[in-house]
């Protein structure tokens, strides 16, 4: 892990640089792929299948057994436990509901707004190289309290050409039926285009690897709407003296561990903290089964020593994070200095997994700097807002003659007649 001291604003976009996303390599690849799904619908998702996952699939969709199995082999420890998620996250999601909003804005005028959901939505869970069960969670559950009418799930086949039982287990769970074994760009593809097997949805959710993320940012030209760039995991931990080296290095690792492309940041006050974190880092990694993927995300990964804590706090702006971690003795200073982060984790006692697995916050955040401008995923994100008006005979009194010159000075007559010959009539009928 790098050390920056104290480096200067200048220098923080190439020293903070996220591993290179080599987006005219990576769209090379998705774009083709794209193209052929849309052009030989499943039988392209069979071939991607075979070359990129590795299998020769039977069907696109796990068999009735498969289900059932999947139930099966999930330990009661495991039940539980997506059970207490599944609660935490259901009430959390919930408490978003915004309800109908009705305001009579002058006498007669009367306009609301409601939360519709969007009809068809498609959910990406990633499976290449961990099971990641609880993203069905964060995406499945949302989408089923907005009202969604119909909800695809896509998640690569492993080598035997299964979706991973705890995919299965918690797809069930939540109540997704529709279940597509296709992973990467081809499964985004799917869902953009529609094949004869996957339905085209309206909007598509989930994180991904960059294959993925470049697809979906291809995808939305063809008129279906994503969530956000979701891409490979990242961290940042701004912490001081008061904040424990091992569990700022567990943190750390926590996101590393990842992908070879995730990169974690520790922003501290001082080398000597921030040499005691690296040591804690050395000694957990060696233990960890996915150290070697970790390491490479340590490669990418730096901690920065800045002395000022209004500084730290723009150059933690400036970076955006995924996930930010703040254990400072000024806590609430730091927390209320925060404008560009995905989810924010205060305190010593608030590792950065109770979000990704159960406190009931969506762990589906934008990456890459796109905090600056995207929310993570939400129940809003799964619903459309639309308005409604309506105006009584005493309303188009009331408003009639601001929006008539208002739009004779926009030169558009037509604009002015439509509410004109509204009054004249009423004018007519009191006579
Ligand atoms: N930002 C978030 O909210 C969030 C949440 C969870 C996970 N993540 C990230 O999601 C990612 C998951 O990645 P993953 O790879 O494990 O699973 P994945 O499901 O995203 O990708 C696996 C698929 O990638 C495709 N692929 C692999 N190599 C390819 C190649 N050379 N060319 C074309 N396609 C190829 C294959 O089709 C495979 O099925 C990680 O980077 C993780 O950090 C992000
Ligand atoms: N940290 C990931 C979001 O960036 C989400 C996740 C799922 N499982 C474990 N972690
Ligand atoms: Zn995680």
């Amino acid at each position: 892990m790098k050390v920056l001291d104290n480096p200067s604003k200048e220098t923080w976009k190439k020293q903070l640089a996220r591993p290179t996303f080599k987006t005219k390599q990576i769209n090379k690849i998705v774009k083709p792929i794209l193209r052929k799904v849309k052009r030989n619908g499943d039988k392209a998702l069979f071939k991607f299948a075979m070359e990129y996952d590795h299998v020769e699939l039977e069907s696109l969709f796990p068999s009735e057994v498969e289900i059932q199995s999947a139930a099966a082999a999930i330990s009661p420890a495991l039940k539980e436990a997506i059970n207490v998620a599944k609660a935490n996250i259901e009430r959390f999601h919930m408490a978003q509901a915004t309800p109908e909003l009705v305001d009579e804005v002058m006498p007669g005028v009367v306009c609301s707004r409601k939360s519709i959901p969007i009809q068809k939505v498609g959910l990406y869970i990633p499976g290449g190289t961990a099971p990641l069960f609880s993203t069905v969670l964060m995406l499945g559950i949302p989408a089923v309290l907005a009202g969604c009418k119909e909800i695809v799930l896509c998640s690569p086949p492993n080598k035997e050409g299964k979706i991973h039982p705890a995919i299965l287990y918690t797809a069930g769970l939540v109540g997704i039926t529709k279940i597509v074994k296709a992973g990467g760009a081809q499964a985004i593809a799917a869902m953009t285009f529609g094949t004869e097997s996957v339905p085209k949805v309206d909007k598509i959710f989930g994180p991904g690897n960059q294959f993925v993320t470049a697809a979906k940012q291809i995808a939305t030209k063809y008129g279906v709407a994503i969530d956000m760039p979701a891409g490979p995991s990242e961290v940042l931990v701004y912490a001081d003296d008061s904040a424990n080296p091992a569990f700022v290095a567990a943190d750390l690792l926590s996101q590393a561990e990842h992908g070879v492309d995730s990169q974690v940041i520790l922003v501290t006050d001082t080398e000597k903290f921030a040499q005691r974190v690296i040591k804690e880092i050395d000694e957990q990694l060696e233990k960890l089964p996915r150290k070697d993927i970790a390491k490479k995300a340590l490669a990418n990964s730096i901690a920065v020593l800045m002395d000022s804590a209004e500084e730290a706090m723009e150059l933690i702006n400036f970076y955006a994070p995924e996930h930010l971690i703040i254990s400072v003795v000024e806590e609430e200073a730091a927390v209320s200095a925060v404008y560009n982060a995905g989810s924010v984790f205060i305190g010593n006692f608030t590792p950065e997994s109770a979000g990704d697995y159960a406190s009931g916050t969506n762990h589906t955040l934008p990456t890459y700097g796109y905090a600056r401008n995207y929310s993570g995923v939400s129940l809003d994100s799964f619903v459309k807002k639309i308005t409604y008006q309506k105006i009584s005979p005493e309303g188009l009194k009331n408003l009639g003659p601001t929006i008539e010159i208002m739009a004779e000075n926009e030169l558009l007559d037509a604009h002015k007649n439509a509410v004109s010959i509204r009054l004249k009539h009423l004018k007519k009928q009191k006579k």
